[in-house]
Order: structure tokens, then sequence, then C-alpha cells
């Protein structure tokens, strides 16, 4: 599904947050947003959601305009809001037996192996890793039958090597699963190495300050190595943006 995003603009106690923003997402691609702390972004993600009102603005999804709660998308907070009284099986089909989905939990079985949660159908989240909390999350989220994936710092809370595995993980899981994605995060590498475009934002009121497109990478983490011209640049602007 092709998301498009025109003029989107919101304010919180008077002061402007997001400044008419314009960005369009292709079917099956994966954007990243980069920005300063605080500039918006979560914001952008909560208005596609349906948990924000925006002041002004058209979202549209296939060209057909999406208000409020839309099941379109489907949204993985920086939280993994996983229920620690449910067994992980029941956590991850929350959404298809809150929906009578008979076929819920054989579906959602099948994609144990692919999350790297084989074997744990039955365990409760504290007896898990982060990691694996947070592939249990993802699985939540990847199982809700939206077509456009919103991602909020997914991995944020997870040490520099677990990270690094799920973002190798992602990749892989990518190249299978070819869902629609805006990825927010504040980790350069992170955006980098996953996404087709990059997207970042000005200090507040954000706007789209530049746009990197990366779709014809080969992704790997030698390539990533290789990028430290362009980080440095990425890096520069975010801090230009910082003490904007
Ligand atoms: N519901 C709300 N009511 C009032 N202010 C809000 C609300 N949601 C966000 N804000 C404010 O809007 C600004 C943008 O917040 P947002 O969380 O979208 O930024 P962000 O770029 O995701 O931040 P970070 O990178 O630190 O996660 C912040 O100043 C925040 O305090």
């Amino acid at each position: 599904m092709k998301l498009c995003v025109e003029n989107l603009s919101i304010s919180f106690d008077k002061q402007l947050i997001l400044n008419h923003i314009d960005f369009q997402i292709r079917q099956g691609e994966f954007v990243a947003l980069l920005g300063p702390s605080g500039c918006g972004k979560s914001t952008i993600l909560n208005i596609l959601a349906g948990l924000l009102s925006k002041e002004t603005g058209i979202i549209k999804v296939d060209n057909q305009e999406i208000k409020g709660l839309s099941d379109h998308f489907a949204y993985m907070p920086q939280s993994d809001l996983l229920l620690p009284w449910k067994t992980i099986l029941d956590n991850v089909t929350l959404y298809g037996q809150i929906n009578h989905d008979s076929k819920a939990k054989e579906n959602a079985l099948k994609e144990f192996k692919t999350f790297g949660l084989d074997g744990y159908q039955n365990s409760y989240p504290d007896q898990l890793s982060g990691g694996m909390r947070q592939r249990a999350a993802f699985l939540r989220t990847a199982l809700c039958k939206a077509d456009i994936l919103l991602l909020d710092e997914p991995f944020g809370a997870l040490d520099v090597i677990t990270r690094n595995d799920m973002q190798d993980w992602l990749l892989d899981l990518r190249k299978q699963y070819n869902r629609t994605t805006l990825l927010v995060t504040h980790d350069i590498d992170e955006a980098l190495f996953l996404a087709d475009r990059i997207l970042i934002l000005s200090h507040r009121p954000a706007s789209i300050l530049k746009e990197i497109d990366l779709s014809n990478v080969s992704k790997s983490r030698d390539w990533l190595f290789e990028q430290g011209t362009l980080k440095k640049e990425i890096f520069e602007l975010l801090k230009g943006e910082n003490n904007a």
C-alpha cells in the first residue's frame, strides 16, 4: 500500500511541532525518520496510528483519505507492551483473538521459527531476553492484517550487540515480507542499514530537511562500515539542528 502524507501540522500548547510535513512511501518501501530529540518523530507515528488528531493535513493510503483510527496501520510503540500474565502465543495473537480469528494461533505458530521464538510459545514475557521480547512484540505487530508498519524505536532499549543482531534479523526479514514500513530511530547506523530511504527532520517545528535515497544499495555490515562520509554528513546535520 502506498502512503501519502500532505501538509501535516500539529501544535501542542500553542507551540508548532510539525510544520507542513509532506512525504510519500511506496508499496513495500522501508523509510526511516531521523531527527533531533523531541522534534516530533513519534508524533508523526501517533497521528498516522490515529492516536493524535492533526491540525492540518491529509493522510492517504492508496489514494483513499484516512481519518482517525484505521486498520491500514500496525503500530509498534517504544516499549514492547507484552502482557506479563499472558503466554507469548497469547500475547502475539492478541489482535487476532479480539477479532475472533479462529486461525490466529495456528497462523502465529508458523512464524515462531522466523522470529527466533521457536519453543517459547508457552513461556511468559519475563522468561525471555530483551531481544526476544522485542521480536515477540514485532511478531504481534506483523501479525496484524495491516498494510503499513509503524515502528517507533523498536530496538532503542537493547544493548548494542543485541541491537545489531536484531537489525541483521530485520534486514533478512524485510527481504521475505516486503511490508511498507515507517521506522523512527535515533540511530544513524540503523537508519542507513535498514532503510530504502531516510527522511531527516529539522528541529521543532519539524519539516523535512533532507532525503537520502538508498534504494539501489545492497546492504551489508561491510557497506555500513564504509559510509563514514555519509554518516558524518548526517551527524553534522542533526547536531546543527540539536543546537538550533
Ligand atoms: N500529547 C502531547 N501533548 C503535549 N505535548 C506533546 C504530546 N506529544 C508530544 N508532545 C511534545 O511534542 C514534542 C515532540 O514529541 P515527540 O515525542 O514526537 O518527539 P520525538 O522526535 O519522537 O522525540 P524523541 O526523539 O526524544 O523520542 C515534544 O516536545 C513533546 O513533549
